[in-house]
């Protein structure tokens, strides 16, 4: 649910009155950052902040797993850590010693490819998973990507959907219906400023006549299309860098070693070599669960022991990267929680770490957003922003949630492009983000 909705203006004098005003500042009525409780985590349960500086980088001697798709199968992480940890929020053992945290989720993949274009292709038929994965013995048909995206998203388009419907049907368009119009939106997350643009769009030409629910629907699709379409970014990989290096942030239980996993696959069937730093120091099983992940996506994994300076392990990787010609490096870190002063303080020490190896990088930094914190996002760009300079958004779990507008009021005041969408916990669940289906699948149209 959305929160109260903040004081505005009233239609017909926003539409009359005070058109000229563009500043959107309703969406800082929206609660911001500090007054949510963060999704998950367990403070007092943090580890120590690290020291400060750069200098203390010859910590505990990393590993580095030699995962590759020819593993052989006695060396293969066994199948019962595969995915390992994967609740994080609830329950989280920080220790990765209690024996009740969830077993990882195993998913068949189905293999995508990365370009946006590609999105909508038909998916191929699944390749046999490796040994370490245990099958499904009926593995469901291969779907389409709008078609996950729009079942992904049924909550929240129904919610709006069903507002639109209910408000419109063989009802003129007044002022009432306009008002409870722009209620729905801001209550779907899109954000005050979106939400008036919206009904000011429908509004426009129509004020007293009928309008019918499909052309309602056609023009909230197009109007967040617009606001979309300036983030929709692919995520490109510089191949002159090398490695290309992206770090992932994000709070605990956001997906970040999930997304990992699923880049890390995309970027293998690209041909990228691809290796991984489990710079998630804090839980031994998260390490684990990166390491599953490099098993089944052919990708060494470069890790220390628990508790070890996350900072120190990323310069490892960087060094190990470079000597090996890897084309990609993907850096995990510790679930993150914006109120941590010395949690944020660890990740911009990693920022330091990485530049004084090169200046360049990280070459992206990934912001994961759970989709399903609504308006608490917005807080979490501020501070990730912050402290690792985000360059991109990857927003998981929108098939969770009815608060799937948020991606559009994230748009609306940021302008950080967004490059995936998470829709489930399968490989295949993770496309390159496109403005047009988004919004089309928000508004509930057909592709
Ligand atoms: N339904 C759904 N679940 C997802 C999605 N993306 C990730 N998850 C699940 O979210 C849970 C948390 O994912 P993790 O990757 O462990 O999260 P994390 O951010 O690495 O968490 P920490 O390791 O605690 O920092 C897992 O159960 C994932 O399978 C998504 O798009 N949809």
């Amino acid at each position: 649910m959305a929160e109260t909705k903040p004081d505005k203006p009233g239609f017909l004098s926003r539409l009359f009155g005070r058109k000229a005003d563009p500043a959107p500042q309703p969406d800082q009525a929206v609660p911001q950052a500090g007054s949510h409780p963060v999704a998950g985590g367990h403070p007092e349960t943090m580890p120590s902040p690290p020291t400060t500086g750069a200098d203390d980088l010859t910590a505990a001697p990393s590993t580095v797993t030699t995962a590759s798709p020819d593993t052989a199968e006695e060396n293969k992480t066994p199948a019962q850590l595969a995915g390992a940890d994967l609740q994080p929020v609830e329950g989280l053992d920080p220790e990765g010693t209690n024996p009740q945290e969830p077993l990882p989720r195993i998913v068949t993949e189905t293999g995508p490819e990365l370009r946006p274009d590609m999105a909508a292709e038909a998916v191929p038929a699944p390749e046999p998973p490796p040994a370490a994965v245990p099958l499904s013995p009926q593995p469901e048909p291969a779907r389409g990507w709008w078609q996950r995206l729009t079942e992904g998203m049924r909550r929240t388009s129904s919610s709006l959907s069903d507002s639109v419907t209910g408000l419109f049907t063989k009802r003129r368009l007044d002022d009432a219906t306009l008002e409870e119009l722009e209620d729905a939106l801001v209550q779907a997350d899109l954000g005050v400023p979106t939400a008036m643009r919206i009904t000011e769009a429908i509004s426009a030409g129509r004020y007293n006549k009928e309008i019918s629910p499909q052309e309602v629907k056609a023009i909230l699709a197009g109007e967040v299309e617009k606001t979309l379409q300036p983030v929709a970014q692919p995520l490109t990989i510089d191949r002159a860098k090398k490695p290309y290096v992206i770090l992932m942030v994000g709070v605990n239980g956001a997906g970040k070693t999930t997304t990992i996993g699923k880049l890390s696959q995309k970027f293998r069937q690209q041909g990228l070599t691809v290796m991984l730093a489990a710079g998630d120091t804090f839980r031994a099983a998260a390490i684990e669960q990166l390491k599953v992940w490099g098993e089944r996506v052919g990708a060494p994994v470069l890790s220390r022991e628990q508790g070890a300076d996350a900072a120190g392990l990323a310069y490892d990787a960087l060094q190990e990267a470079k000597a090996n010609g890897t084309d990609v490096l993907l850096i995990d870190t510790a679930g993150r929680l914006q109120n941590k002063a010395g949690l944020m303080a660890e990740l911009e020490k990693i920022v330091r770490v990485v530049k004084k190896f090169d200046p360049s990088a990280p070459h992206a930094t990934l912001l994961v957003l759970d989709a399903t914190v609504g308006q608490n996002a917005m807080s979490q760009v501020e501070l990730f922003q912050k402290a690792a300079g985000v360059t991109g958004l990857v927003m998981t779990k929108l098939d969770g949630t009815a608060r799937g507008g948020i991606l559009v009021a994230l748009a609306a005041k940021f302008g950080v492009p967004v490059h995936f969408i998470g829709v489930g916990e399968g490989v295949e669940d993770l496309e390159p983000f496109t403005a047009r289906d988004f919004a089309r699948a928000i508004a509930g149209l057909e592709g």
